[in-house]
């Protein structure tokens, strides 16, 4: 949650909150104090040793310069000394990366199925596994994995492509809702992890397996409906990028109807070319009416300064002078040119000729690699192959390899040129954003490093040290456009948000409506049920565990069958009728539940199931009664009944149960997930110590509504005194906020300070499934404290909760629920 900023305030602001935002403006300064590198150009590498940096609240880089000037910015700004972080040795800061080419969906198969070059690949591995993504469950856990991943490795921004899909079908298991996402989902997951990002609905519309393939019309059609929904992300972070896959894949009308979106729109587009030979071939005899595979793009509208242009091994002189000319970006990937055999780009000629419009991608998973320090390992390989050719064939102009130095122009400034977003990335100049990676050699303490640091490294030996021998580890902080993502400890938490269903969006959509085109076939509600059941399988596969537990328990409870059973009584037959009857009743109860969901086979296989299942546990109970021989049956016999007959009345009662028990089961285990963590991170949570330390007294706050406050993932609801609130320090940034702790969320992970006010802040999760959905205000700073905040320290993030008004103001609360202060707990399920 690391992008709010502390104590929510309401939206009737204050006179004096313009004021306030200046001030906040200025004391939410970052500022960092060391050892800071950043491109310029392919050979011009710089190095503060040390230097200072201040990014602003708009994550705006305010000031950098050589030498140390922390104590002047600190005047300047009215600032404390924590507003500085002072990097230790061997730590050094270093713009992120730039990742130019990478297919999200082709990472569920990386490093594997490289036996083969580019066509073959694309037949036997590549269509097969991205067709699978239509579902949208599949397509939401891998994306994620992706993303995170390539957050983690360091890369701030990448241009994705998704596939071609863009919409999906998604259940959940509790009810009929149904999600519409797909390509939309990568957008999605983009935007919540923080990254920056150009996501793409891939094009194709010819030369394609029948199994993953579009028609012209609704690829254009699906591809604007795409750009509408990210844009209405309303993320600055997040864009489209048109993605014909490459012209062997694309229609010349796909093309250029591409082209006229891209001109309307002012998108970006990428593709392949001259990857290959083989590739290069076929382009040839598919146009053969165009001077080349450039041309082919040129012709059809493609080829501009918005191009980011994939592989380009085999571009003749010619088209090289063309791409200068137009100024369109070449993304290098050298790993994928290697482990698909296709060649090797010469960079230092692209450089020779003028051409540094050139960038680093992983091409996942044509590379294997998510990272781009391989990708800058390969470049300077790739580099050194091109060398020895040259050097062995002792040509005129032997190509020099390229130097660590400028991979990182690569991997950085290039690639910013090559996405055309150079104003605003790819370094350090004031008035960019702070797209930064704190790099830390000092892992190895924990040996936990791949780099040993000696006495006579440099500044520079530790930079080449990183780029030869570094890794994800060495990468200690994350940021994007100044915000810090990615915190270490969210690797842990990443296990919490991997239950798959509880992620969307959803809505619920009307019996018999047609939810979605796919190749001209309409897909209705009830088709959809088939689906459906598979998702309901979960619940009832849960109920009958709870099913049988329950009967497990009893069974074992004092003065229950078993504890019984030492009594005596020799009369089996009644013993067995009642229980033949107990069994019955049992049994119809499943019936009925199951009957609820369905009539079909599944259903009717599950009822088989909990059949069986229940007459198990019902002859155990037998047996054991049998064995043993019990004295009492009279007792025996009555507390049986009565105890199968609470317990049918008890599964009897009605569908509001089960799913109680689910969300039970749900809070608990996550409870128990959550304090394991927090017990791992040796977490000090301090939730009520300064409730009543804030002033919640405000009179403005009187005649605002007071709403119910739901989960958006699980939807349970997590608070019954919310109100809508506004940030301060931020005021487009709108949240909920509440002063009661409820029952149905805990904190979790360590406090922490987000760098745009003093606040000591927590992230709070849903119990009911886990994810973070808002943040604690454990202790406010002097400024927040002061200010009229209502007493809410609980904040939750707008885009993981939704709200429904109540009739109450917030004047008329119960004067004694408002005063209340320590242990101010909500029981709101
Ligand atoms: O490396 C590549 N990966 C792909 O997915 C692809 N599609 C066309 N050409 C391609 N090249």
């Amino acid at each position: 949650m690391g992008n709010q900023i502390c104590i929510g305030f309401d939206e009737q602001k204050p006179e004096h909150s313009q004021a306030k935002k200046i001030d906040n403006f200025k004391s939410n300064m970052k500022i960092f104090v060391g050892p800071i590198l950043h491109s310029f150009s392919p050979s011009d590498l710089r190095i503060l040793n040390p230097g200072t940096i201040a990014v602003n609240n708009l994550g705006k880089i305010e000031f950098v310069q050589e030498g140390v000037h922390s104590d002047q910015l600190l005047k300047k700004f009215n600032l404390t000394s924590e507003h500085v972080t002072v990097l230790k040795e061997n730590q050094f800061i270093l713009p992120g990366f730039v990742d130019t080419h990478i297919h999200a969906p082709q990472y569920v198969f990386t490093g594997t199925g490289y036996d083969v070059g580019l066509l073959e690949w694309l037949e036997k591995y590549t269509f097969p596994k991205e067709s699978e993504f239509k579902d949208s469950s599949h397509a939401h856990s891998s994306y994620q994995k992706v993303v995170k991943r390539s957050l983690r490795c360091g890369t701030t921004t990448a241009c994705y492509y998704a596939t071609i899909h863009l919409e999906g079908i998604y259940l959940f298991p509790n009810s009929l809702t149904v999600s519409f996402l797909a390509s939309k989902i990568l957008a999605n997951v983009v935007k919540s992890v923080g990254q920056r990002g150009f996501i793409g609905k891939v094009n194709m519309d010819n030369n394609s397996p029948d199994y993953y393939v579009e028609k012209t019309e609704d690829s254009l059609n699906d591809t604007s409906a795409f750009i509408e929904y990210v844009n209405s992300l309303n993320s600055d972070l997040v864009k489209p990028v048109l993605t014909p896959r490459f012209a062997p894949s694309c229609t010349s009308k796909l093309m250029s109807g591409l082209a006229d979106i891209s001109r309307e729109k002012n998108l970006l587009i990428q593709t392949h070319i001259s990857e290959n030979c083989g590739e290069c071939e076929w382009v040839k005899n598919l146009f053969p009416e165009q001077n080349g595979y450039a041309d082919v793009y040129k012709h059809n509208g493609l080829l501009n300064e918005k191009s980011v242009m994939a592989h380009c091994i085999y571009l003749t002189e010619e088209e090289r002078k063309l791409f200068k000319e137009v100024n369109a970006g070449i993304s290098h990937c050298p790993n994928s040119n290697f482990s698909l055999q296709s060649g090797v780009l010469n960079v230092r000629q692209l450089f020779r000729e003028g051409i540094t419009k050139v960038g680093l991608g992983t091409d996942v998973s044509g590379g294997y690699s998510a990272s781009l320090l391989d990708g800058m390992r390969q470049s300077i390989i790739a580099s050194k192959v091109i060398h020895m050719k040259s050097r062995d064939a002792a040509e005129e102009n032997i190509c020099e390899p390229l130097t660590f130095k400028e991979a990182i122009y690569l991997a950085t400034l290039g690639g910013a040129k090559v996405l055309n977003l150079e104003e605003k990335i790819g370094n350090f100049e004031v008035g960019k954003s702070f797209d930064a990676l704190l790099i830390d050699l000092n892992v190895g303490e924990n040996g936990t490093s791949t780099i040993d640091v000696f006495r006579h490294d440099k500044i520079e030996d530790l930079i080449e040290k990183f780029v030869y021998l570094g890794d994800d580890r060495n990468i200690s902080q994350i940021f994007v456009a100044g915000k810090q993502v990615m915190r270490s400890n969210e690797r842990s938490q990443q296990y919490l948000q991997q239950q798959p269903e509880l992620q969307f969006e959803s809505f619920n959509i009307p019996e018999h409506s047609i939810l979605r085109r796919s190749n001209d076939v309409n897909i209705t509600t009830s088709e959809l049920n088939i689906t459906a059941e598979i998702s309901r399988r979960i619940q009832r596969q849960n109920y009958r565990n709870i099913i049988s537990a329950r009967i497990r328990r009893l069974s074992r409870q004092p003065n229950s069958v078993n504890s019984l059973s030492h009594s005596s009584s020799t009369n089996n037959e009644e013993s067995a009728v009642v229980s033949q009857r107990n069994y019955q009743s049992l049994s119809r109860t499943a019936d009925s539940w199951i009957s609820l969901a369905g009539n079909n086979e599944l259903i009717q296989n599950e009822n088989r199931n909990l059949n069986t299942t229940i007459n198990n546990t019902v002859s155990n109970i037998d047996i054991n009664y049998n064995n043993q021989n019990p004295l009492n049956h009279e007792e025996y016999f009555v507390s049986r009944r009565e105890r199968l007959n609470t317990l049918i009345d008890r599964l009897n009662s009605n569908a509001e149960v089960f799913n109680r028990m689910l969300i039970n089961t749900n809070l608990n285990i996550n409870r128990s997930n959550i304090a394991y963590l927090n017990r791992n991170n040796s977490v000090n949570h301090n939730a009520s110590t300064t409730s009543r330390r804030v002033n919640n007294n405000s009179p403005q706050f009187g005649s605002k509504v007071v709403c119910k406050i739901f989960c958006k993932f699980c939807k349970i609801k997590v608070s019954s005194r919310g109100m809508k609130a506004k940030l301060l320090a931020d005021l487009k940034i709108s949240s909920f906020s509440t002063d009661f702790n409820s029952n149905c969320v805990s904190l979790v992970n360590s406090e922490y300070k987000n760098g745009k006010c003093l606040c000591s802040i927590c992230d709070f999760a849903c119990l009911g499934c886990g994810n973070v959905i808002g943040y604690h205000v454990n202790q406010p700073c002097q400024p927040c404290l002061k200010a009229c905040n209502n007493g809410h320290l609980w904040i939750f993030n707008s885009d993981h909760v939704y709200s429904v008004d109540e009739n109450i103001l917030w004047a008329t609360l119960k004067l004694s629920d408002r005063d209340a202060t320590d242990n101010r707990m909500e029981v709101c399920r």
